[in-house]
């Protein structure tokens, strides 16, 4: 028998000798790697808990993490170590795995001088990384403060340690060397990191690991686009979909790689009032995961996005129109649940539950969710597949059974010459797969009976390798550019899949009445509060040609508080699709309904939707001085007293009521943003959340 085996000692079966629930790794968001910097979440999980999470897809690990008692529980006869802080816990585990050495070793992706090397490196903690996201005009000046106000302070020592990341669009994202624990304890970094903290509560940064970044970068998303991410919760993979949606990050992509154009793409005029148009539809199963994923896209302002909590391998058809037909997607990310191998530097209970099992058991939900995204997208449209796993059962296995079962009508798009600064290798055309007991099998054939069932002949390389073009994916490991590990494959739809041709579409399964949507259901404004409308018509001096159809509410038993603005094509599978999917949220938010009485209009703007729709408003916009405006922002009010002449008499020409105030660097860059404010009888109001008035006060550099 050609396989490897591993010295018995050093493998241990889970005590009830049955594969273990997978474990969501670059899930366990708890460890911050995707989301603001919140420090640990401290709450107890009894082992009923951790029972619910296994089947939920929540991160074991966080659950293991959170409560020592559950380390080790799994037989591996690992001593449990105590916890008494955080650091103290990093001190005790030993990060070391025999077994899942030698299955790294096994892979043969790293040369045998590379090994120690990548050994160190995934012993140490994860390095700090970050993109700035946002409107363009707003990513630029972000950028400026980084680099000139922070980065240029340091001392050289320090400054070494930071780094744009070179492959990133537009140099928008950045690596920090050090870990966000250590920033912490420096004394020289800590006006940056108390930066970055207030900057990701505002959503002007989005803190992320930085291989996570690459799979958006190569969906090749483009403005008009209909994108749908499968797995999207945290949703920093969202993050980036939106601001490439809405053209705030352009990414070149050569004609001949992109494939035949999908008809969705639009051009987005330079000038002139333009709401975003295209659709994200972010979905998760988890429905706790979902509302994460609803915080994470408030913070982007975008009228484009719908998130939804459905089970990604039986994904509803989205149906729109009056034909009511089936949306085919320009774009599909499959950011599949994975064993998560490649997060071992921020997961560090990995290093003690790791397990061969975990990935045969994703194997099949995997292949699952790759095969209706498929079948979801549009002939000639793009899909990215991606894990954090390194292990070729969860990434090339599942590529070559998809390539072989979709014949010659999906082709693996060679991106070697894309990203010429990431380095990565090419995908496998050759690997063993490990059994639960260590034991590595070269091919299926080699699998004796008794493990046939669980050792599945589709874990392993087909005959026909060679024709896949499996190269064309690739893989990042940690030690290339101190990052986590990444698996990536961009897939490109040449013709309907062989089994659509007869039966193009599932049936929508409608879920059942009570399930669906938890939340009040949106509904039309206008067609709901006409009056309303033509009050919020009148005062903000609205064109006819706005699509107020655009505008929706939440249908409460008080008049709704909220009005939200959506994209055309969110409208419309809004229309088609609310009795049979379930939609968690929704839109941007652009109006609020205010009990001050001294207008006459019932509403006031709301900031966090104030770009989108900017130009359709004739109100009152005023320009006030730097600060005055940091006077305002710091109190939420000014005083008309405090204001100087020229302010003073644009107020007075103003109705009371909603109005803008905006700020125009008087010399150079172009620094510019405006803020949803109101007139009172004596004061000018701003309405801008707390988190955000840091941020366009340092916009201004007054933060001093
Ligand atoms: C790797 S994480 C996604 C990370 C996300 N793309 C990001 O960048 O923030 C995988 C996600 O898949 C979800 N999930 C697990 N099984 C699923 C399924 N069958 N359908 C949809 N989502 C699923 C998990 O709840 C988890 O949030």
């Amino acid at each position: 028998m050609s396989s490897v085996t591993l010295a018995p000692a050093e493998i241990s079966e889970p005590a009830n000798g049955q594969i273990k629930s997978p474990q969501v790794a670059e899930c366990a968001i708890k460890t911050g790697g995707d989301l603001p910097a919140t420090e640990s979440v401290k709450r107890p999980h009894s082992p009923e808990d951790l029972t619910k999470m296994e089947g939920s897809g929540e991160s074991v690990n966080e659950a293991a993490e959170l409560n020592p008692d559950v380390i080790g529980a799994n037989g591996d006869g690992v001593k449990k170590p105590r916890r008494d802080d955080r650091d103290g816990f990093h001190k005790v585990l030993e990060k070391e795995n025999p077994r899942l050495e030698k299955y790294i070793k096994a892979l043969g992706i790293v040369p045998e001088e590379e090994w120690e090397t990548l050994r160190e490196v995934l012993k140490e903690p994860l390095p700090t990384s970050f993109r700035v996201t946002g409107f363009r005009r707003d990513c630029e000046a972000v950028k400026t403060v980084i680099n000139e106000h922070f980065l240029a302070q340091l001392q050289e020592e320090e400054r070494k340690l930071c780094q744009e990341i070179p492959w990133y669009p537009d140099h928008l994202a950045f690596q920090i060397n050090i870990h966000r624990r250590h920033m912490r304890k420096h004394d020289e970094f800590k006006p940056l990191r108390d930066y970055l903290i207030s900057e990701t509560a505002g959503g002007n940064i989005s803190r992320q690991e930085t291989v996570s970044m690459i799979p958006p970068v190569l969906l090749d998303v483009k403005p008009g686009h209909k994108v749908l991410d499968m797995c999207a919760a945290p949703g920093s993979k969202t993050a980036q979909i939106v601001d490439m949606l809405q053209g705030d990050i352009s990414i070149p992509i050569p004609e001949e790689e992109a494939g035949a154009a999908t008809s969705q793409a639009i051009d987005v005029p330079a000038v002139g009032p333009v709401l975003p148009d295209g659709l994200v539809v972010a979905n998760d199963m988890e429905l706790k995961r979902c509302n994460l994923l609803t915080h994470q896209i408030k913070r982007l302002q975008s009228p484009c996005v719908v998130v939804t909590n459905h089970d990604a391998s039986q994904m509803p058809n989205i149906c729109i129109g009056e034909a009511d037909t089936a949306i085919q997607f320009d774009r599909v990310l499959c950011d599949v649940p994975c064993s998560g191998d490649g997060t071992i530097r921020k997961n560090l209970d990995l290093w003690r539950t790791w397990h061969p099992n975990n990935a045969l058991a994703l194997h099949p939900v995997q292949y699952r969710i790759l095969r209706r995204g498929l079948e979801m997208l549009a002939v000639g449209g793009r899909l990215v597949y991606s894990t954090c796993s390194m292990n070729p059962v969860e990434n090339e296995a599942i590529l070559c059974r998809m390539l072989n079962e979709t014949k010659a009508t999906v082709e693996l798009v060679d991106c070697s010459h894309r990203l010429p600064d990431l380095k990565r290798v090419p995908g496998l055309k050759k690997w063993s797969v490990m059994a639960g007991d260590g034991v590595l099998y070269e091919d299926a054939e080699k699998v004796p009976g008794n493990l046939k069932m669980r050792l599945r002949p589709e874990f392993f390389a087909p005959p026909n390798v060679e024709m896949l073009h499996l190269d064309r994916a690739m893989r990042v490991m940690p030690h290339f550019q101190n990052t986590g590990a990444f698996f990536i494959a961009v897939l490109h739809k040449k013709a309907t899949l062989p089994w659509q041709k007869y039966a193009p579409l599932i049936p929508t399964r409608p879920p059942k009445a009570q399930q669906l949507n938890e939340n009040e259901p949106l509904v039309p404004f206008a067609a709901e509060d006409p009056a309303a409308w033509a009050s919020i018509k009148g005062f903000f001096k609205i064109q006819d040609d706005f699509p107020a159809d655009q505008l929706f509410i939440r249908k409460t038993k008080d008049k709704s508080r909220h009005i939200y603005m959506v994209s055309k094509v969110v409208k419309e599978m809004l229309h088609s699709n609310l009795d049979r999917m379930r939609i968690v949220n929704a839109g941007v938010r652009i109006l609020t309904r205010t009990g001050v009485m001294e207008s006459t209009c019932a509403y006031r703007l709301a900031q966090e939707g104030l770009q989108i729709w900017m130009e359709h408003l004739h109100v009152a916009k005023i320009t006030m001085k730097k600060d005055e405006i940091a006077a305002m922002l710091k109190k939420d009010f000014i005083q008309f007293a405090a204001l100087s002449a020229e302010t003073t008499k644009q107020v007075d020409e103003a109705p009371v009521g909603s109005i803008i105030v905006s700020y125009q660097k008087p010399e150079g860059d172009g620094l510019m943003f405006d803020l949803a404010a109101w007139k009172a009888a004596s004061s000018v109001r701003c309405y801008v959340a707390k988190e955000e008035r840091a941020h366009f006060t340092r916009l201004m550099n007054m933060d001093e």
